[in-house]
């Protein structure tokens, strides 16, 4: 993204938190119109506290929130919740006709900006009927909708693919391409590692409300790994003594609970064929993959900050 675009949003050494304690400390964060940003994290990393503070939910003791170009008004924001904000006796088409009603959408344009909006995440088929008789995924789609419709200069999803199948998934990732593509700033808050590599510019993993490291996924996967696979071994019940003694020669770590043994190495392949034999043994398998985005956030998460 070049530095001449205004950004959509820029967060500047902002402090949060909740009844005095904190959760954000001289946090900042900019997304450029255009670009979708997705935020990773563990569970309580302070990922949807982010949100709020953007979205004007939750007040910054300190710091500065600016939209837009020098800050539009609240409106410009399209908030799609991590719990859906829809009334459930309504359907999704009387839904983000009312949040067009008060996004201030003009009469004139309203229907065809909730049709645009329903078209987006490919709700029409389910857009005449009650919220409150739709699948999770169903849902989804209208929870989203509602918070593009008036077409803001800031969209904030958090968790949008909670629960929802593939198909679903691809539907709501060209759904913010395309709302990106516009020109909005998107803010992704997601757990889900596949539909954010397909969906993001750039993420940022925070860790204890903290940015640990930005970058475009790719990028930041080569820094963290290079050409590194990872090598993992799945049992159905803990390693007997002897396979457990192979395997913790060949350099792996097991998980908790005994089931999982996994190493991160250059040479993955060669020590998978090694040990074939001994997973064989013990009713297992062995996998090689190339490491993803959740394996960053679980490294970056582990390591002290
Ligand atoms: N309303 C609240 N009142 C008090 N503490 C809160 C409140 N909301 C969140 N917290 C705390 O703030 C911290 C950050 O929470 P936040 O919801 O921002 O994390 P998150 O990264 O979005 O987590 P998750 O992935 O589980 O949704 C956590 O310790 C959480 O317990």
């Amino acid at each position: 993204m070049g530095s001449d675009i205004a950004p959509a949003l820029s967060l500047s050494g902002i402090d949060a938190g909740y009844d005095g304690r904190p959760v954000l400390r001289d946090f900042s964060l900019s997304i450029a119109a255009g670009e979708v940003y997705a935020l990773l994290g563990a569970n309580g990393a302070g990922k949807s506290t982010v949100a709020r503070v953007a979205s004007g939910l939750l007040l910054a003791r300190r710091g500065r929130v600016v939209l837009g170009e020098g800050g539009g008004p609240r409106g410009r924001i399209g908030l799609a919740p991590q719990d859906s904000a829809l009334f459930p006796a309504l359907s999704p088409r009387e839904n983000v006709d009312v949040t067009a009603r008060l996004c201030g959408v003009p009469k004139r344009d309203r229907s065809a900006a909730v049709n645009r909006a329903l078209d987006l995440t490919g709700c029409g088929p389910r857009a005449d009927q009650p919220v409150r008789t739709l699948s999770g995924g169903w849902k989804r789609r209208a929870n989203l909708s509602a918070a593009l419709v008036g077409q803001p200069r800031l969209l904030i999803a958090d968790e949008p693919t909670e629960g929802v199948d593939a198909a679903t998934r691809g539907v709501l990732s060209i759904a913010l391409r395309e709302t990106a593509k516009a020109g909005a700033g998107c803010l992704l808050i997601s757990h889900d590692a596949i539909f954010v590599a397909d969906t993001a510019d750039r993420i940022g993993v925070l860790a204890q409300g903290r940015l640990l490291a930005e970058g475009a996924p790719n990028a930041l996967l080569h820094r963290a790994f290079g050409s590194a696979r990872l090598l993992s071994i799945r049992l159905t019940r803990p390693a007997s003594d002897l396979a457990a003694q192979w395997f913790a020669q060949a350099g792996l770590s097991a998980s908790e609970d005994g089931l999982e043994w996994r190493r991160l190495c250059e040479d993955a392949l060669a020590i998978a064929q090694m040990l074939a034999a001994v997973v064989d043994g013990e009713d297992g398998e062995v996998a090689v993959r190339r490491p993803g985005l959740d394996d960053l956030v679980a490294q970056l998460s582990q390591a002290p900050s």
